[in-house]
């Protein structure tokens, strides 16, 4: 492993991942990972006629994410990941020598905004429903996932990410500064 950290921002489809995740890796000098670019072509058919991938199909796609945290990847990762599924989402975190985890959650309605306003991206708006219903909350052992509201602009959950991973060790004041 030669990763120093990984950084799991979550959230089912359109909470912000990728926005935050690029802003972040920037702040922090690290590599910026979509998990989106990890799904085979058969999957990204399957969620752009508006459908969550299936178990196995989500399976494959963890097994190739854990690989590459795991040989790949260096430095800081900051990784875009939906993190729908509690034992994949411990899966990804133990990939890692570090790991810690962003979680953006907020009100359907938002998402849902944000879901149709989007126009180049491959997933489906109809997806809400299953991500929704998908989407298990996070175990009280997940005790390394700081939570962040969708309502939130970016900058703001910027700076709540930034504080949480000082307060973790994963970053030194002068590091971001
Ligand atoms: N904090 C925010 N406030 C308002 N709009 C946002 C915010 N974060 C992301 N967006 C917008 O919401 C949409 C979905 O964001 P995106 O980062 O693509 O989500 P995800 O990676 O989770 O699917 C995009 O159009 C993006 O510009
Ligand atoms: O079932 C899942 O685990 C998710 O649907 C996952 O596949 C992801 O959310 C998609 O990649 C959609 O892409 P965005 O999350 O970037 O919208």
């Amino acid at each position: 492993m030669n990763n120093d950290c990984t950084i799991l921002v979550m959230g089912i489809s359109a909470t912000g991942k990728s926005t935050l995740a690029k802003a972040l890796a920037e702040r922090v000098s690290g590599s910026y990972v979509d998990a989106d670019d990890f799904h085979s072509e058969a999957a990204k058919q399957v969620m752009q006629d508006g459908e969550s991938i299936d178990q196995v199909m989500r399976a494959h796609w963890i097994t190739r994410l854990s690989d590459y945290l795991q040989h790949e990847a260096s430095g800081i990762t900051v990784l875009a990941y939906s993190g729908l599924i509690a034992a994949q989402r411990k899966q990804l975190m133990a990939a890692s020598n570090r790991a810690i985890g962003l979680l953006l959650t907020g009100e359907p309605s938002v998402i849902a905004e944000r879901m149709n306003a989007r126009k180049s991206h491959f997933a489906s708006p109809n997806m809400l429903t299953s991500q929704l219903a998908l989407f298990e909350p996070l175990t009280p052992d997940e005790n390394l996932i700081f939570t962040l509201a969708v309502e939130d602009a970016t900058e703001q959950q910027l700076a709540l990410a930034i504080n949480y991973m000082k307060t973790q060790g994963i970053l030194t004041h002068e590091a971001t500064n």
